[in-house]
């Protein structure tokens, strides 16, 4: 799916702004707000999660549906005769569309982008946008939310009459099975495009063979794939494809909508050292001029990724994970899209001298892809699904909307350089042994095949393991890369690094037999910023430090041990709960992004620790 975009062919016009906005019932929203102006609304700001923008109304607190509303004005003259697209980057989680009191249509799922073809539906002049929105969370949604108990790492007295009653008598809530708070609304931009009536739909770009072992600056012999799908009434033959360097100079052509191209010469998208190059693909008009056709700008990365011999290779040299998992998360904001933030955390993966993160556990804003791609930052990019267990595994119509997940996702992130491995899912409960650890299997096991199947690129698949009985695990070992999140010495062994370490080593033991690359995609420990000790207990920042300095020694032992996710990236936001003290505090930097001492630590074990040829 295309990012919108503007060129001599084409038009964005931004809806971000301040909307119109009113709280709606659990289970529905008045009809007449559809077509009409919402009565007594109160501002809205998009993108943004709408909880923290309103202190007169307990917007944290909301379970159901919200309704959005803005008006806009179109020129007649720009629009006319051309195609016209209303876009949502997402909207979480569950969405329905009015277009002028119409109903557009409706999507489920909130970190993905959906689109409508409104020609001749948005007329010239004042044209009103309804969108209505869900947040609600249970056993069929991505991420799950739990039914009729306690949300993740909630604390209950099951079973004492007195709390039994009181958990009859609460209110209907959300009651997330995962561990970050249900930030929801437009948390995206909003916008409408234009395209000729015949258009460019979708364009590919694959990497086909490298000079391997390039580094920057050099360049060597690359072919590369593309292929443009096409919309309307668009004839293959008049698609042309130039190929420009990172400065805009033509470095080769090709005709027709599928084909290679060979680069003599070609610079290496790298860890580090990023080059990016442009697709510029025109479509001619009917006339075959350029005069009502079509063209798009797309920007990719010429590199391979493999895994091979208990290695990650990218352009055939082995990397070295070193970063976090992250999450979309900031005050005020949310969960919504804030690019200074991006900016601003990206030059801090820079000064942690860090080359990747995970986007747990949701597909994050297309922005920041766009941001790692021109930054060499590698990501690791994962679904939306989080708290599964086996009552998921059987569930036919989650499993059909999770194999929409993975093809929207990698439809929308294909071309990204950045993107070397697919995510199905962070946590899944499937240690069970027997038949339910057998249901995972035969849930996750045609997930795996469908991502490989519709990323043109091919690239790794994984499956993000929570602490868990490997022995009974049968899915992790599956997987082309194994990614483990582990806490030794904190969820377990609470506190005493020795017996940690100790543990850790014999679970390693286990993963040396099953013969692929392993990585740590979490691994940490709550950290109050201030709490200091001679000897560093937990919660102490000193705690954290030496978590990680005696952690890493040991994985540093195991050459195939491929890397370290940490988790996490900063503190973030949570439901509220007895563990967590305005959410949850195993960041390495604050909410505010600034950093605890083992930030500090971790700057300089990563300065030593080449992206390539760690463990060669
Ligand atoms: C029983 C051990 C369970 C460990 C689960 C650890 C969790 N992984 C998923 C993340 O979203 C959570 O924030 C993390 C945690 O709680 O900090």
């Amino acid at each position: 799916m295309l990012y919108p975009q503007t060129n001599d062919a084409r038009l964005v016009f931004s809806l971000d702004g301040v909307w119109d906005f009113r709280t709606a019932g659990e289970t529905d929203y008045p009809s007449e707000w559809t077509g009409a102006a919402l009565p007594e609304p109160i501002p809205m700001a998009v993108p943004g999660s709408y909880n923290d923008q309103n202190d007169i109304t307990d917007l944290y607190g909301v379970y159901g549906w919200v309704v959005y509303q803005r008006t806009f004005d179109l020129p007649g003259r720009v629009i006319a005769g051309q195609r016209v697209v209303l876009r949502f980057d997402a909207a979480t989680h569950a969405a329905d569309v009015y277009l002028n009191g119409e109903k557009l249509g409706s999507h489920k799922g909130g970190f993905l982008p959906f689109e409508f073809d409104v020609t001749g539906k948005v007329k010239p002049g004042e044209n009103l946008l309804t969108v209505a929105i869900d947040n609600r969370i249970n056993q069929s949604t991505l991420p799950i939310g739990n039914e009729g108990n306690v949300a993740f790492f909630g604390s209950d007295n099951a079973g004492i009459p007195s709390v039994e009653a009181g958990k009859r008598y609460a209110k209907p809530q959300n009651r997330p099975n995962f561990d970050f708070f249900n930030f929801a609304g437009l948390n995206r931009h909003v916008e409408l495009y234009t395209t000729p009536l015949a258009y460019i739909a979708d364009v590919a770009v694959t990497t086909k063979s490298v000079t391997e072992g390039l580094g920057e600056g050099e360049t060597g012999p690359a072919t590369i794939g593309y292929d443009v799908t096409l919309g309307g009434d668009a004839d293959p033959a008049a698609v042309k494809v130039e190929i420009q360097d990172a400065f805009g100079n033509p470095v080769a052509q090709a005709t027709g909508a599928k084909g290679e191209i060979d680069l003599p010469a070609a610079h290496l998208w790298n860890p580090g050292a990023a080059y990016l190059y442009t697709a510029h693909v025109t479509l001619a008009g009917a006339d075959g001029s350029a005069a009502d056709g079509d063209q798009y700008d797309q920007t990719f990365g010429i590199r391979t990724v493999e895994v091979k011999d208990r290695k990650f290779l990218i352009n055939g040299k082995p990397f070295y994970f070193k970063g976090f998992g992250k999450h979309e998360d900031s005050y005020f904001h949310g969960r919504g899209t804030d690019q200074l933030l991006n900016v601003k955390d990206v030059s801090l993966i820079h000064w942690l001298n860090a080359n990747s993160f995970r986007t747990s556990h949701y597909p994050y804003a297309e922005n920041m892809y766009d941001l790692c791609d021109r930054e060499g930052i590698v990501i690791i990019d994962e679904t939306p699904a989080v708290g599964m267990s086996w009552p998921q595994y059987t569930n036919k119509p989650l499993f059909e909307h999770h194999q929409q997940v993975i093809r929207d996702m990698i439809a929308r992130d294909k071309n990204h350089p950045s993107v070397v491995m697919w995510s199905l899912a962070n946590e899944p409960w499937y240690d069970q042994g027997g038949e339910k650890s057998e249901s995972a299997l035969k849930y996750f096991t045609p997930l795996y095949e469908l991502a490989h199947e519709v990323d043109p690129q091919n690239r790794p698949v994984t499956i993000v393991c929570c602490q868990n009985d490997y022995t009974k695990d049968l899915v992790t070992r599956t997987m082309d890369v194994v990614c483990i999140n582990r806490y030794y010495g904190w969820y377990n062994l609470s506190g005493d690094l020795d017996a940690a370490c100790y543990a850790l080593n014999v679970e390693l033991d286990w993963w040396e037999k099953i013969g692929k690359p392993v990585m740590f995609t979490e691994y940490g420990a709550d950290t109050m910023e201030g709490v200091h000790g001679t000897h560093g207990k937990m919660w102490s920042e000193e705690y954290q430090r030496d978590y990680y300095a005696r952690i890493n020694a040991e994985i540093d032992k195991r050459p195939w041990f491929i890397g370290e996710q940490l988790w996490n990236f900063a503190d973030f936001v949570t439901i509220q709960g007895t563990m967590r003290v305005e959410g949850n505090r195993k960041g390495i930097l604050t909410r505010d992004r600034q950093p605890k001492l083992a930030a500090h630590f971790l700057r300089d074990r990563w300065s030593a620790i080449p992206n390539f040829g760690y463990k060669a």
